[in-house]
């Protein structure tokens, strides 16, 4: 029945999709409305197909004899008096599902757990909120305890799954949380972090729809493949107005996935970069040593330093960003010009009085700034710079470097220096964000901006037409070939694209992406203990009503810049106003695995303690030492042993980034099945990569290798090793040549 209606609400929305794109014409605003029109349709029809599997997973049975289904979506009766067929789990009233105990069953009698394959009940679990009633398991605090176990069991797939079947108490309040301020949840490696930030993006954008569909959300996370780990969650979760982004794709127009030193991104995540960027664009605005020469008309004019050092000190007193400031500069400067223009052509040869008028001067005034030689000293003087100008300039001399940096060392400033071609950094993008602010506009890169809406618009309208074909009836693809035609047949991505050319009719998220200074509604940002100072400036500015949420684990920092505490991260914009929930449960890393992590935790610092397990596995990580010279094919023998442990599973290997290359050289020439590199493919049995890949990701199976070098390798290389230690679901294994640093947990010191 659920499944029926869902069938008859996804053939409507697709019919109504194509009936949308076949119209053409019409005035500006009945295409602006069609527009819309498609992007509701499209977005119902994506919906409805993202919740196919699982559609319902729950029933709660009520004392008062109500009976309330819960689900993905909401589903009303549309035949008779629209009465709710499926509760959304995120409606208020499907709280209890979530929240209800024997202790405390707010109503509820008996919550039911639904499991499904395809369109087929395979499960029921039934808990009687009783307490006379309830099995003593210890483990009272939990809810839904076999659905939750059966999740936490199951192999992993290479991408991230919801939750909302089995979303804890702890993990509901937060997503519940409040939308207003600044929300920090700290939480231990596993303890759903992630799961829970992605939850409340969908219960955010559920509750509070009129505010945020217009302003967006904004979703940071640390690389490119954890974007793709999460990217099924939340169309999973029937919302798809959410814009994933990495720090480094934070300033439109760049795309920054060039590596640096971490010791490079250290410093230009420093606060003192923002003094750094003033003195660059101070340095910008030139005062000549010696008089300038001028030629206009066979007649030579002289700019002497002090005229220019004087315009310059009168604008820099307007305080107006550089680029804003440079008409102001040209009115001082041509105006010192057309005096002497003046006093050369109207001098009284009695030695009365000037003998031109005001309207002769403003004459002149006109000409001189048409005059080529003339820009191009006030070009010299004060040049109209992009950001990306400004911070590549800044790199590539070390003239630049040491005006703008003298509190730097020599030794730093070396660090920054760099040819200006290449390609940016990650940490590059804040530095350019700030330095868009010191400049202010330059539209020069209007046109680059304009091609790249474009192509989104392509991308957005291929997509579209892929939807509407993916969604045609089954009846109609049995028709005779060529009888019927398609809206693809009708109609192509670059006409769709046309047909939006403007901005207003693109989806939040794609204006959002193209506009550097686009508010958001709200901003989640994972891993946040990551960000330097500077890159919490720019998302500051992303966020000026501060409605945030921040995620993350101070004791898996790993960027040197990155934070050791919130107060001190969150102080500079909201002083104390911030709250903090805490999550204390480990979902994914079980207990044998967690006393080898603990271990490496209380190096870090021996007063933080590790998450709680919510499980035991009964198997012990190992720890296996071996020669050099054997090395590469004891690894690979055990990928092989881990792979054929996993099963359907997945296994990851862990490696210090300094072997990363010849390793993976080494295992895929024997396995080359094993997927690795940057762009390695998460979906793959076996995947090798370094600690900073591996962040926010998890495999059924974690081998571990040389830890001592992980730890060796950076300033933070234990929150390294702990992190690497705390990727696996079920099996942990560690591979070393030296004896080095041990843990007891491991049997080993
Ligand atoms: N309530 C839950 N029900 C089922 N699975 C859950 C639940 N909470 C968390 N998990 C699972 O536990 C695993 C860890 O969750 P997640 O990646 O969100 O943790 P995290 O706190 O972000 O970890 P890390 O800090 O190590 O990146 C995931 O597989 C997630 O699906």
């Amino acid at each position: 029945m659920l499944y029926g209606r869902l069938d008859d609400l996804r053939e409507q929305a697709a019919d109504r999709l194509s009936e949308a794109l076949r119209n053409s014409g019409g005035t500006q605003q009945e295409r602006s409305q069609r527009e819309g029109t498609v992007a509701m349709y499209t977005e119902q029809v994506e919906q409805f197909g993202a919740v196919e599997n699982g559609l319902c997973f729950g029933r709660l049975d009520l004392d008062n004899g109500e009976r309330h289904y819960i689900g993905r979506i909401g589903i009303f009766d549309h035949s008779g008096d629209y009465a709710p067929l499926l509760m959304d789990w995120r409606a208020p009233a499907a709280r209890p599902f979530y929240l209800a105990t024997a202790a405390a069953p707010q109503g509820v009698r008996c919550r039911r757990h639904i499991r499904t394959r395809h369109r087929t009940v395979t499960g029921l679990d039934d808990e009687v909120l009783d307490l006379t009633l309830a099995r003593h398991t210890g483990r009272e605090e939990l809810t839904g305890e076999a659905a939750l176990f059966a999740a936490l069991n199951a192999s992993r797939t290479g991408r991230m799954g919801d939750i909302v079947e089995t979303i804890q108490a702890e993990q509901d309040r937060v997503i519940r949380s409040d939308l207003a301020g600044v929300l920090v949840v700290q939480g231990g490696p596993g303890t759903g972090k992630t799961a829970v930030a992605l939850h409340r993006a969908a219960y955010l954008l559920y509750t509070h729809r009129q505010a945020l569909s217009t302003r967006g959300v904004l979703l940071v996370g640390p690389n490119e493949t954890f974007l793709r780990y999460i990217s099924q969650v939340l169309p999973a979760l029937a919302e798809t107005g959410v814009l994933l982004c990495t720090p480094g794709d934070l300033f439109p127009g760049v795309t920054a996935r060039r590596a640096e030193p971490a010791e490079t991104a250290e410093i230009k995540g420093r606060p003192e970069m923002v003094e750094v960027l003033a003195a660059a664009v101070r340095d910008r605005q030139r005062v000549p040593d010696e008089p300038v020469e001028i030629v206009v008309e066979r007649d030579t004019l002289l700019l002497d330093p002090q005229t220019c050092a004087e315009a310059r000190e009168r604008v820099r007193r307007a305080d107006k960003p550089h680029n804003l400031a440079r008409p102001l500069f040209d009115l001082e400067i041509i105006h010192a010009l057309a005096q002497q223009v003046a006093e050369r052509i109207g001098a009284d040869p009695l030695g009365g009085e000037n003998l031109l008028e005001e309207a002769d001067l403003a004459e002149i005034r006109r000409e001189l700034r048409e005059e080529p030689e003339v820009l191009a000293v006030l070009d010299w003087l004060w040049p109209v710079l992009s950001p990306q100008q400004l911070v590549a300039g800044l790199y590539a001399s070390d003239d630049r470097l040491a005006t703008a940096a003298p509190e730097l060392t020599e030794e730093e400033r070396q660090l920054l220096r760099r040819e200006p071609w290449g390609g940016w950094t990650p940490a590059d993008v804040p530095l350019l964000d700030e330095a868009a602010e010191l400049l202010g506009a330059d539209n020069r890169d209007g046109q680059v901006r304009a091609e790249q809406l474009r192509q989104q618009q392509i991308e957005y309208a291929e997509g579209v037409l892929d939807i509407a074909e993916g969604s045609r009836s089954i009846d109609l693809e049995d028709e005779e070939e060529g009888e019927i035609l398609s809206v693809t047949d009708l109609l192509g991505a670059d006409t769709l694209a046309d047909r939006q050319e403007d901005g207003e009719r693109l989806t939040t998220a794609q204006r959002a992406a193209a506009d550097r200074t686009w508010a958001f509604g709200h901003v989640i940002v994972d891993e946040a203990q990551e960000l330097s100072p500077m890159a919490w400036r720019l998302l500051m500015r992303r966020s000026p009503s501060r409605s945030m949420t921040l995620v993350g684990d101070v004791a898996q920092t790993g960027a040197l810049a990155g934070a050791s505490s919130w107060q001190q991260t969150l102080e500079p914009y909201v002083d104390d106003r911030w709250r903090l929930e805490e999550l204390t449960v480990s979902y994914r890393t079980p207990a044998e695995i967690m006393a080898v992590a603990a271990d490496v935790l209380a190096e870090i610092d021996p007063s933080l303690t590790p998450p709680r397990s919510v499980r035991n596995t009964g198997v012990e990580p190992w720890d296996l030492r071996v020669e050099q010279a054997e090395f590469a094919g004891q690894l690979i023998a055990a990928v092989r042993r881990e792979a054929a442990q996993v099963g359907e599973g997945r296994v990851g290997v862990i490696v210090p980034d300094g072997l990363v290359d010849d390793l993976g050289r080494a295992v895929t020439a024997e396995l080359p099945e094993v997927a690795v590199g940057e762009h390695a493919e998460l979906t793959s049995q076996v995947v090798l990569l370094t600690v900073a890949q591996a962040k926010g990701l998890e495999f059924d199976s974690v081998v571990v290798v040389e830890p001592d070098r992980i730890v060796a390798e950076s300033p933070r290389g234990r929150n390294d090793l702990y992190v690497a230690l705390t990727r696996a679901t079920q099996r942990l294994g560690v591979l070393r040549t030296g004896l080095g640093v041990r843990y007891a947990s491991l049997g080993v010191g």
